[in-house]
């Protein structure tokens, strides 16, 4: 099979990141690293957790898809695909629902596409809130249209995403490896 992307999208605080964190360490899954031009959180490291960016330099790369997200641009780009694909057939990317649904269609088969989701919608905002985010980024997130619009998983991604419940990691965790072990990747 060619090379894939593993696509981990939801609500903000939902684990996306953490479950990329998971696939690196139990099966050697890189994550492409995207471009933002918000500010970066207490502890985030440019090249590590993004390429922060400025208006000006977001406007002068190529991006395979970008989105405003709570005010903010974010992309991915073809070219960090193509440098992550040349060592390794699997990659993992963070995306909103916007992005996940671009890369379903721009990719198809390609693109495997985890939805992560929590039973009680508060979970997220005591998740964020001890992850240490700035409280007053806290509220205008939660008041955004793209975090209640990502709590759902959209039509457009019915039948193609695979959903994730992250109540309990230990429990994602398995679900996790039930979809690599269909994806015959194994842990190492
Ligand atoms: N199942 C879980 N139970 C408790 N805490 C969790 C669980 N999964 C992740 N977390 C914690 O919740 C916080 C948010 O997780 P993470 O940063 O991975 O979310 P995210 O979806 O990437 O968020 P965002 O979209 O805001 O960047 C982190 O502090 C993480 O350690
Ligand atoms: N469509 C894209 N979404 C992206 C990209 N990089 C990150 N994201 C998503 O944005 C929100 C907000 O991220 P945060 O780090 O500020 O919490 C979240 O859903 C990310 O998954 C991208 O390149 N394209």
């Amino acid at each position: 099979m060619h090379n894939r992307i593993i696509v981990i999208t939801g609500a903000t605080g939902t684990g996306k990141t953490t479950v990329s964190e998971y696939l690196r360490e139990a099966y050697q899954v890189p994550r492409v690293i995207t471009h933002t031009t918000r500010v970066p959180r207490v502890g985030e490291v440019d090249g590590v957790d993004y390429y922060f960016e400025t208006d000006d330099t977001f406007a002068k790369r190529h991006f395979l898809e970008s989105v405003i997200y709570d005010g903010h641009q974010y992309g991915s780009s073809y070219e960090a695909l193509e440098r992550g694909w040349a060592n390794s057939p699997f990659l993992s990317i963070v995306l909103d629902t916007q992005g996940a649904i671009t890369y379903a269609e721009k990719l198809g088969d390609q693109a495997v596409i985890i939805f992560l989701t929590v039973s009680q919608g508060q979970t997220l905002q005591q998740r964020i809130t001890e992850r240490g985010d700035d409280p007053n980024a806290i509220d205008h997130r939660l008041e955004s249209d793209e975090y209640r619009r990502d709590l759902e998983l959209p039509a457009e991604l019915q039948g193609k995403a695979k959903v994730v419940l992250n109540d309990h990691l230990a429990e994602a965790k398995k679900a996790l490896d039930g979809i690599m072990a269909s994806l015959q990747v194994n842990a190492e």
